[in-house]
């Protein structure tokens, strides 16, 4: 569905992505993992268009990312990102009804269609309660969500989060990896929680230093190997006993010594 050739980034002379090749199947829900300043959100910003790369080249469903209209790019693709791009002091429902503009025509009045796509994506992320609320006004969390449910109402095929889980709580971290699971569409998500990473991606792309390092299952990459050389963490590959999920823990040599008598 989507894929990326020999993809390589620089800014201000300095190369930040160095010649990825990979491709994203649909219907699938992939991860990229990697410590802090490996590249994963560049990769998705040339994903999404908010930048160009230096050389190579993306398509999706086979025809050149570089080439779809605007409007027809957010038919295909939806994006939650750290940086939430809310200018103005909109409503909640104001602004996941933002997320049928892709749609419309010129100054078109919204439809039934699309008040009960609204409803239907502000209840999906557990926002309904928030409607009335103006954006502004919400904690870290509930922005997040608001931003996921405008994404969910753009109905778009490929799903892309930049650390979908940050700022929510423990029970909106697993009730939006729940959600996103469940959704009959592509996602891409930067994944700093690397059990969250092991119990819902069907493949993950581990980056390092601005490269793929390597891809597979969880349970190809997630290894105590993997774990040494690219996070530079001791780890212990384990099993979630209620959902027989693959479970990593971690600990430091350090930690390791205080746990002797
Ligand atoms: N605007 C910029 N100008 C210069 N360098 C940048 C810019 N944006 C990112 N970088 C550099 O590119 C590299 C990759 O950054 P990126 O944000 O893609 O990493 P990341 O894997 O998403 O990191 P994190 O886990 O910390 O969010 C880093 O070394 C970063 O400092």
């Amino acid at each position: 569905m989507l894929a990326v050739k020999n993809v390589s980034f620089s800014m201000q002379d300095k190369q930040i992505l160095h010649n990825l090749t990979f491709s994203i199947d649909q219907g699938k829900f992939v991860g990229i993992i990697g410590p802090n300043g490996s590249g994963k959100s560049t990769m998705l910003k040339i994903i999404y268009r908010h930048l160009k790369q230096t050389s190579g080249v993306l398509t999706l469903c086979e025809k050149d990312l570089g080439h779809f209209a605007q409007k027809k790019l957010a038919q295909e693709l939806a994006v939650v990102t750290q940086e939430t791009p809310v200018v103005f002091d909109f409503t909640v429902r104001d602004l996941v009804m933002m997320g049928r503009t892709p749609y419309k025509k010129w100054l078109a009045s919204d439809n039934q269609d699309d008040f009960a796509i609204v409803e239907d994506s502000m209840r999906l992320a557990n926002v309904q309660h928030l409607q009335s609320r103006t954006f502004n006004q919400l904690s870290g969390g509930e922005k997040k969500r608001v931003i996921l449910a405008r994404a969910l109402a753009q109905q778009a095929k490929i799903l892309i989060l930049d650390e979908p889980t940050n700022h929510l709580d423990i029970e909106h971290q697993y009730q939006l990896m729940d959600l996103v699971k469940g959704l009959p569409i592509t996602i891409v998500a930067a994944l700093h929680d690397l059990n969250l990473a092991a119990g819902y991606c069907d493949k993950l792309l581990v980056m390092k230093d601005g490269a793929l390092y390597m891809e597979g299952t969880p349970e190809q990459v997630l290894t105590e190997e993997t774990m040494k050389q690219v996070f530079q963490m001791q780890a212990g590959v384990s099993r979630n006993p209620f959902t027989q999920k693959l479970h990593l823990f971690f600990y430091t040599e350090h930690e390791k010594g205080l746990g002797k008598n």
